[in-house]
């Protein structure tokens, strides 16, 4: 049996880390990171600061994963994640990104309806470019989260658990008043379209049991006008990391991890952070040795993994309303879109087409041109006079091997604990990533925050094998704690 670890019996070897190319570095314990996303990277900064010896690995010949801000307009764009979501210092990420002085355009205050954006700052037409009046998109704001608390009370009365759109359903059955017709009924489809986007996922496999169980931090959601990238940049200022490494492999020993990449090249380590997507888990293209236990096999295969994807409108001049947000609605959640108005936030006249669930993944089967188009398509139903892009971008998160989805969600019948079972660590495997944070899923300030929980884990067993536990820093700084206000424009 191949083994890294035999010769050193029953002693764990200290401060190893090094590739079958012969490098080595001896004199404190090393850990492998496996998956440069902000989780990643989180972990290794919080291990290199605390004076271990670490490795980061990375597929991509980038850094960041659902992190990724684009420059090819000439100024940053984000095509994951862009908003932080709870402007406010109780936000992990809140310290670094004051530090950095970047600055936050916020979209919605603490009273956003539909958990994102402020309705005022909609515009909202029908299929032939008629705008919605403002009154009635608030009217049936108003009656989607009455809906809402009537799904509550579904909810409440059933042990089974059952989709969003069931509970719907149940709800228009006991409660006519509440079903829409007409210009009604489709703005209350743009609603479910939002919400749909909010976990990348259809309503028709959104758990009602879990769809609230995330914690909302408050202030609000704001747009990293900058994009997210400097944040990752920062992190991993130093740090020892190997790009296009695509791991295949992880053998875990008592004494040691050792990890196999595509090209054969192996690691070796005490211990190591797995912060790879959901998605990738779930394709099997990693071999665990020994496999994963059953309990950690089934919450990979039973949390949902949803798209979300970005298509990236870049026009020379502006032509759309002043509003951050515009959207088409239909008769199907499915004909709804959604398109995020960038110029208010960052000076240029560029839209973003947010597609999610079933719709993202049948628009991942067009090239990008003719998802461009599609997009093109849908804004030319609000605005006829729309002038053509002149860039565009197409984010293809569904169908990327590095991520096979854009992040995690509740789907029907499986528990809110699958996120945890997913952290919770096997001997010196340690596991971070959106995922695997129960309070933030799906979120940069959650992934964030599991990098850390996974560093401060494999900090202390590490050590406490070493009887060495005081001589080495927690992972937390004090740097961390301290507390720069964020720079946000709008409310
Ligand atoms: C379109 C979109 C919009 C989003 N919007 C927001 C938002 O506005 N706000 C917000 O807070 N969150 C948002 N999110 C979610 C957020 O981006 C993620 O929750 C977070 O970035 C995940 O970080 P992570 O470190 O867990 O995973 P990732 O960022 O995916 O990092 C995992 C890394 O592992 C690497 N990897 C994969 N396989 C291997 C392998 N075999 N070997 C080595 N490395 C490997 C990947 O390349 C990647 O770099 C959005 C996501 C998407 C896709």
């Amino acid at each position: 049996m191949d083994s890294g670890f035999k010769s050193n019996r029953p002693q764990l070897r200290r401060g190893l880390c090094y590739s079958n190319e012969g490098r080595k570095q001896a004199g404190s314990p090393s850990v492998i990171v496996i998956g440069g996303g902000i989780a990643g990277v989180a972990a290794a900064r919080a291990l290199h600061d605390a004076s271990f010896q670490v490795v980061l690995l990375e597929s991509r010949d980038r850094l960041g994963g659902r992190v990724h801000t684009d420059f090819s307009f000439g100024f940053p764009v984000d095509l994951g994640a862009s908003w932080l979501h709870g402007v406010c210092k109780e936000n992990p990420l809140a310290p670094l990104i004051g530090r950095l002085g970047l600055p936050l355009y916020r979209t919605s205050g603490d009273n956003s309806v539909l958990y994102d954006h402020d309705l005022e700052s909609y515009a909202l037409f029908d299929m032939d470019g008629n705008q919605v009046p403002q009154e009635l998109v608030t009217k049936v704001g108003e009656a989607f989260e009455n809906i809402l608390k009537e799904t509550d009370k579904v909810r409440l009365e059933n042990n089974e658990d059952m989709s969003i759109l069931r509970a719907f359903s149940i709800v228009f059955e006991r409660r006519p008043d509440l079903r829409l017709e007409g210009l009604p009924h489709k703005v209350l489809q743009w609603y479910l379209c939002r919400m749909e986007g909010w976990f990348a996922a259809d309503s028709e496999t959104i758990s009602l049991k879990c769809w609230d169980q995330e914690e909302l931090l408050p202030g609000g959601h704001g747009l990293m006008v900058r994009g997210y990238l400097p944040v990752i940049n920062t992190l991993a200022k130093g740090l020892d990391i190997h790009l296009n490494h695509r791991v295949t492999k992880i053998a875990r020993r008592y004494n040691g991890v050792k990890v196999t990449v595509e090209d054969g090249s192996t690691f070796i380590a005490d211990a190591a952070v797995v912060a790879v997507p959901l998605g990738v888990l779930k394709s099997k293209t990693i071999t665990f040795e020994p496999e994963l236990p059953d309990w950690k096999e089934k919450a990979i295969k039973d949390l949902g993994v949803g798209i979300e994807n970005k298509i990236v409108l870049n026009f020379d001049h502006v032509f759309w309303p002043n509003v951050e947000f515009l959207g088409v609605v239909a008769e199907t959640s499915y004909g709804c879109s959604y398109f995020l108005n960038l110029h208010k936030a960052i000076g240029h006249p560029v839209l973003v087409y947010m597609p999610a669930g079933k719709l993202a993944r049948d628009i991942e089967k067009m090239s990008d041109e003719a998802a461009a188009n599609f997009a093109f398509t849908q804004l030319k139903k609000i605005l006829p006079d729309a002038s053509a892009p002149i860039q565009y971008l197409v984010s293809r998160w569904g169908s990327d091997v590095n991520s096979l989805g854009s992040y995690s969600y509740d789907t029907v019948g499986k528990s809110h604990d699958l996120y945890e079972r997913l952290r919770i660590p096997i001997d010196n495997l340690f596991f971070a990533g959106e995922a695997t944070s129960i309070s933030y899923p799906g979120s940069v300030h959650g992934a964030f925050s599991t990098g850390l929980m996974a560093a401060e884990g494999c900090r202390m067993r590490v050590l406490e094998r070493y009887g060495e536990l005081d001589i080495f820093q927690p992972v937390m700084g004090e740097e961390a704690t301290v507390s720069v206000p964020l720079l946000i424009s709008r409310m």
